[in-house]
């Protein structure tokens, strides 16, 4: 069965009639290897092909689908058909035209990569694979096509060839006449099959707006509509390709495609691309919707890191983000509400006065068109309930994120509850996302192993399975644990290490001291300060909530607050050490694995302590 992006149900409110037949067909007659996509703007132009199939050895095609009837098609061109329609003849562009005019525009692109090249042979440099386009009749007959188009008319001006029409799309379809029709589509066939890194590419030149890291472009088209034919392509296209590229994987693409309305929740495990989907997702709603847009998480530097993702963007007047305490906090200033005396801590009164708020209708509910909210596993149910009562019922959209294997705050959290019970509709709503982009394959076998006897410690509940990760990241250095004396041996090393790296050209942006709780953060940055090492020490709020990742500078963090980030080198200072009394070994493990998780490439671990943990690292190098 084809892949169709986004899915069909998701689809299936905006196609034709034609159109949902098709896509059956393209679902059901084309096998899994085939990609196939409705209606999604090309290169953040507004030229939007009904449908385009690719396929590793067939090639790309376009097509136009037409829910036309043959009494109706009244004259024809080269450029237009007049057509009779209910408010009268219209002219409207030949669909051949239409479908051509994509696929060239596209070929110019694909064809400036040398990657998709041919390298050898008599066509060396010209595009490595065949290309078609064509138009689905999806109400004519090919008789009555015939009978209605005279044949000098139909060959020059709607070739048969590149025709598929009603009768031949039917339900008994066979697969291979089906397929041979699409396939005689093609002028031509040549080259070898096309290689995964080829088909990314290809994906990576059509659609912009899933890239990762480069600028994605706008998810919409400018304003400006059409481009004339012929001109030149638009910029996100024109730009230099780079040797390597990184986009969305199917699965994310579909995922953050086929999101739509209505709550949607998202498991997966660390560095499978949750945020990625979730900045996709803000700019898309941004687009959509004119009812502010909130996106709410658990830590303040990971809320700091997703303001600055939206603020870059654009899109910070209409998305508002904020970690869960913080936002009951304005709340109760917007709508002056006093917070509750009693003996608990202010921010958990906070939370109780917005609760108790909204219960007695002094804070309005559905004050939002969408929420998203990432590290869902750290929320408590009745964060939940409170916030899944501020979306619109209008849109109902509600997004949420999380990996239950990083729940720090297992005690009072870890989604040990059910959804429904929170009052999210998670059932038949869940997508699983199970490979880890972020972490070299070293990285993450190290954590894994560390991690993966204590994950399911009492930890799993009935919406939430935990989830093994799978590595799709590359290879690297071998994780580093080192034992030490005491922790101002641990510090003084590190610090040595940073030199060192610097010298060796690493920017001091790329390196994070992560720790999981006690004295160390001080220490460590005694030793920085003393050697003139830039660098922010994130563990007050006020600090926190001005975190930057674009200053040039070591980001130290106890671990808690470096979930959802990432750096290209992490150094876990004092590893061996406890923060909590008594506190279960799960409880460190997990912990440990958020800091592990954070690096990209380089990892070392330090620690001085006799502790279980401290004997678990041991034993892993
Ligand atoms: N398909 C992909 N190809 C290449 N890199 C990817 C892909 N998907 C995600 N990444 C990269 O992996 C890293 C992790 O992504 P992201 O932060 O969105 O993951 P996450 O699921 O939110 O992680 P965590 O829960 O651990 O914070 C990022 O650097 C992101 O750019």
């Amino acid at each position: 069965m084809a892949e169709l992006i986004p899915t069909l149900n998701t689809c299936l409110p905006k196609m034709t009639s034609g159109e949902k037949r098709f896509a059956r067909r393209l679902e059901k007659l084309l096998e899994d290897d085939y990609l196939c996509w409705f209606d999604i703007p090309l290169g953040g132009k507004r030229r939007y092909p009904d449908f385009i199939v690719l396929h590793p050895a067939r090639g790309l095609l376009f097509l136009e689908v037409k829910d036309w009837k043959a009494e109706n098609l009244k004259r024809l061109s080269h450029k237009q058909v007049d057509l009779l329609t209910p408010t009268g003849l219209k002219t409207v562009a030949n669909p051949i035209e239409q479908a051509r005019q994509c696929c060239y525009q596209v070929l110019q692109v694909l064809g400036r990569d040398k990657q998709l090249q041919q390298p050898a042979g008599n066509h060396t440099g010209k595009l490595c694979m065949p290309y078609g386009y064509g138009v689905v009749f999806a109400n004519i007959n090919r008789k009555q096509l015939d009978d209605a188009i005279p044949e000098e008319h139909r060959s020059k001006l709607l070739p048969s060839h590149l025709l598929i029409c009603k009768d031949e799309m039917i339900e008994a379809a066979d697969a291979e006449d089906f397929q041979a029709r699409l396939w005689g589509m093609f002028n031509y066939q040549f080259g070898a099959k096309l290689t995964l890194p080829q088909i990314d590419r290809i994906r990576w030149h059509l659609f912009p707006e899933i890239r990762i890291d480069a600028e994605q472009a706008s998810l919409f088209p400018s304003a400006d509509g059409d481009e004339p034919e012929g001109d030149a392509p638009a910029t996100a296209l024109a730009e230099a390709i780079p040797d390597i590229v990184k986009i969305m994987d199917v699965q994310q693409e579909q995922l953050a495609r086929s999101l739509g309305d209505g709550h949607r929740v998202v498991h997966g495990v660390a560095g499978s691309g949750k945020t990625l989907i979730l900045g996709y997702r803000c700019l898309y709603l941004a687009e959509a919707l004119n009812k502010p847009i909130l996106v709410l998480c658990f830590n303040i530097t990971l809320a700091a890191r997703l303001r600055s993702f939206i603020s870059v963007r654009g899109i910070g007047d209409k998305v508002q983000v904020y970690h869960f305490h913080d936002w009951c906090g304005e709340q109760l200033r917007a709508y002056h509400v006093a917070v509750e005396k009693g003996e608990a801590p202010v921010w958990e009164r906070q939370v109780t006065s917005v609760i108790s708020a909204v219960e007695r209708g002094d804070i309005p509910q559905g004050q939002y068109g969408a929420l998203l909210i990432d590290e869902g596993h750290d929320f408590q149910a009745d964060w939940l309930s409170l916030v899944a009562k501020m979306v619109d019922p209008e849109t109902n959209s509600l997004l949420l994120l999380y990996d239950d294997a990083q729940s720090i705050y297992k005690a009072k959290s870890a989604l040990k509850f059910s959804l429904a019970s929170v009052g999210i509709k998670a059932q038949g709503r869940t997508t699983i996302l199970k490979l880890n982009y972020r972490n070299t394959r070293e990285i993450l076998n190290f954590a894994y192993a560390l991690a993966k006897d204590y994950f399911g410690a009492g930890n799993s509940s009935e919406d939430m399975p935990l989830i093994a990760p799978q590595a799709a990241g590359n290879s690297g250095p071998q994780p580093v644990v080192k034992r030490f004396e005491s922790l101002e041996a641990e510090a003084a090393y590190i610090t040595r290490c940073l030199l060192a790296w610097q010298q060796r050209g690493k920017s001091w942006k790329d390196i994070a001291i992560l720790y999981p709780g006690g004295t160390a953060g001080k220490v460590i940055a005694a030793h920085l300060k003393k050697h003139a090492i830039p660098n922010a020490w994130l563990a007050a709020s006020q600090f926190k909530r001005n975190y930057n990742p674009e200053l040039d500078q070591v980001s130290i963090l106890p671990i808690p607050s470096s979930k959802g980030l990432e750096f290209e080198t992490v150094v876990v200072l004092d590893a061996s050490f406890s923060p909590v009394e008594d506190a279960e070994l799960a409880d460190d493990i997990r912990r440990m694995y958020v800091g592990l998780t954070r690096a990209r490439e380089q990892l070392m671990v330090s620690y001085h302590r006799q502790t279980p943990i401290g004997e678990l690292l041991e034993g892993l190098v």
